[in-house]
């Protein structure tokens, strides 16, 4: 279907990270993204904002080919998802939404960090790998915890290692899906500092997430998804009236429903 779309060594607008169009996603029980766009440039900073359900961790996997796309297209630095081995995995750092590591799962901090290292055609560690690891797990506090076992840690230190491995590839785009979720606030204060660090060097950042909360200097645009469409692409919303503060910063109603329209449009500039 891209017949006609530019190799992506000759992609003339070689300053978009990400350009997606139309994409529609239906896992078998209706259809879960209805024609989202996105583009991104390289060095924005954006979060991707809607109540549970509104289809933004979809969106995501989306982006990265993960989820089955009915209509639409992907474009990741020119090139597109449908064709897996055409994209630059190696300059995209993505952490997912946050699960708990299986009890006993015997790996340490330090060698997740170092499998985000690896690369598909290359399973072995580049050299240096061993420090650049460490210097990971330092930017999130865990260098002190490098040889735990991951099933030691709490979920909290589990979601920092899981931020280390994707940024150890130092990725020219990174892509977080809730990254800070049920993370205490000093942890998202030194978590925002990384990613302002990172987005000052170039990094492109979208970040799928509840509450701007600690992240809110940091962004500079903000996508909200309802029922999976895209219902604003601009600015950060203002906090909620009455939810207004350091502690509790909400984007939306509440965390349960869809926020109803006049809330939305309150919340938004
Ligand atoms: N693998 C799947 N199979 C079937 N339905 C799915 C799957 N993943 C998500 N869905 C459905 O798609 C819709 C959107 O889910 P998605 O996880 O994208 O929403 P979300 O905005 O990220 O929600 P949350 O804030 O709760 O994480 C939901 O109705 C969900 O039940």
């Amino acid at each position: 279907m891209t017949g006609d779309a530019p190799a992506p060594d000759s992609d003339p607008d070689s300053d978009t990270v990400i350009a997606a169009t139309g994409l529609e996603v239906d896992y078998g029980r209706g259809r879960v993204l209805r024609g989202v766009d996105l583009h991104v440039s390289a060095g924005e900073s954006l979060a991707l904002l809607g109540a549970n359900g509104s289809g933004k961790s979809t969106t995501m996997r989306a982006l990265l080919g993960m989820a089955p796309l009915t209509a639409g297209e992907v474009r990741l630095f020119g090139a597109t998802v449908r064709d897996s081995g055409a994209v630059p995995w190696h300059r995209i750092g993505y952490v997912p939404q946050h699960r708990p590591a299986p009890t006993g799962l015997p790996a340490t901090a330090l060698e997740v960090v170092l499998t985000g290292l690896l690369q598909r055609r290359r399973l072995w560690l580049p050299r240096g790998a061993r420090g650049h690891a460490l210097e990971a797990l330092d930017a999130v506090g865990m260098a002190e915890r490098a040889d735990r076992a991951m099933h030691e840690l709490s979920g909290g230190q589990q979601q920092r290692v899981s931020i280390a491995r994707a940024l150890v590839r130092t990725p020219d785009l990174l892509v977080l899906d809730e990254p800070v979720a049920g993370v205490d606030t000093p942890t998202q204060q030194a978590f925002a500092r990384v990613l302002t660090e990172l987005h000052a060097n170039g990094t492109t950042v979208v970040v799928v997430l509840h509450e701007i909360g600690e992240l809110r200097t940091l962004l500079q645009r903000a996508v909200v998804l309802r029922h999976g469409r895209v219902v604003h692409d601009g600015a950060l919303p203002e906090p909620a009236p009455g939810h207004a503060g350091p502690e509790h910063e909400h984007v939306h109603a509440d965390h349960g429903e869809p926020p109803t329209e006049p809330t939305l449009q309150r919340s938004l500039p």
